[in-house]
């Protein structure tokens, strides 16, 4: 694996075991080859809203990167970066319009579903409402943007989600269909197109590497 290109620095990735968001640029730092020391967050324990964390990242989450001298917050804007700096194994295909699917389904993930599972906000809505309705109110977002990317994505899927070459929407699609089935019991039958991605995405070391329980962070058993 090769590190940073800044001299011996290595990368470091600001991560949570089970954090959707960290999942994706774990999946593309794997996917690119590029060797990162894994900083771990525990965000259970709020040290996400320690001063010292807020230095790297004011709104307080996870993932963050630093690369030298270059501090990075969002997994969109990692993956972007991560994409110009180090061109290997390209995140993105020529095809304009397959890029801007990829941009699409990315940010159906990232701005209309993982928002509504994000730990803030629940915590904040079990106060409100119970437990039970909350997860009820998750689950139902999921399934709606699920529904979505089945549609957008039906005309563009090969092997994976925009055709047989692993690409951006693919790193987002992972994580969260990783979470519908682990942490939300979804009843994937009705996505049966992100049910096989989910399979295929099994099968890829990068996508292997990345997955939540391989995290020096995750609980041992
Ligand atoms: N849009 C941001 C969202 C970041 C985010 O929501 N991170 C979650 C974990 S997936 C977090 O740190 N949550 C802690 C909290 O809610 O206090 C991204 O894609 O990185």
């Amino acid at each position: 694996m090769a590190s940073g290109d800044d001299g011996n620095k290595k990368l470091q990735l600001y991560s949570y075991w089970r954090s959707s968001c960290s999942h994706r640029v774990r999946i593309g730092l794997n996917f690119k080859g590029l060797e990162y020391e894994y900083k771990a967050v525990n965000v259970l324990k709020r040290e996400q809203h320690t001063p010292e964390f807020k230095k790297l990242n004011p709104i307080g989450y996870v993932p963050v990167l630093v690369d030298g001298d270059v501090v990075l917050s969002d997994s969109f804007a990692i993956l972007m970066y991560l994409e110009e700096k180090y061109p290997q194994h390209p995140l993105l295909p020529s095809d304009l319009k397959k890029k801007a699917i990829n941009y699409q389904a990315a940010n159906i993930v990232s701005s209309s579903i993982q928002p509504h599972q994000n730990l803030a906000g629940v915590k904040y809505a079990e106060e409100k409402i119970s437990a039970d309705e909350c997860f009820s109110w998750v689950k139902f977002h999921i399934g709606n943007g699920f529904a979505a990317l089945e549609e957008l994505l039906k005309d563009y899927a090969g092997k994976y989600a925009t055709g047989d070459d692993v690409y951006l929407a693919d790193l987002f699609l992972a994580p969260q269909i990783y979470a519908a089935i682990k942490r939300f019991n979804l009843d994937m039958s009705k996505y049966p197109l992100l049910l096989r991605l989910h399979g295929a995405y099994s099968e890829l070391p990068a996508f292997q590497n990345a997955m939540p329980e391989k995290q020096p962070d995750a609980p041992s058993s």
